[in-house]
């Protein structure tokens, strides 16, 4: 019914607002675009499956998501892959681990601040009816 897509539109407002708040943070900007794989051969090799705030944008605007758990189980990919990917002592791997680190918090803590609780159960409720 009507309603359940004004519901659909609401989430992609908020996790638009989650996503967008991430990419405008200048620590955050190595996160923006998909890792140039021209740049890095082997990346595909070790990361299954990339992820960064521009194709979570994307994947918004597609309606992939109808519930904050399916856009967190990808918005989480970026910070995990950071850490796999970047596993070393050197300073790099150190200032990257940190940044992914840096995200997660990020996430969490705009999604503990500014989500509604039953708007949240309610989109879980839509899901299970499709
Ligand atoms: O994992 C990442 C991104 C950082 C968070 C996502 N990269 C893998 C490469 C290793 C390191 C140094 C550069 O080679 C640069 O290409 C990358 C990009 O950073």
């Amino acid at each position: 019914w009507e309603q359940e897509e004004d519901v659909l539109r609401d989430l992609r407002l908020f996790l638009r607002g989650v996503t967008e708040s991430l990419m405008v943070e200048r620590r955050f900007k190595i996160f923006s675009k998909p890792v140039d794989i021209e740049e890095v051969p082997d990346y595909l090799m070790v990361i299954k499956k990339p992820m960064d705030l521009s194709t979570l944008l994307t994947n918004i605007d597609e309606h992939k998501y109808t519930t904050v758990g399916e856009f967190l189980e990808d918005a989480e990919l970026i910070w995990k892959n950071a850490l796999e990917y970047n596993p070393d002592s050197d300073p790099l791997d150190r200032h990257i681990r940190h940044r992914a680190c840096a995200l997660k918090d990020g996430i969490q803590t705009f999604i503990r601040d500014r989500l509604d609780r039953d708007f949240a159960k309610l989109c879980e409720e839509i899901k299970e009816t499709r």
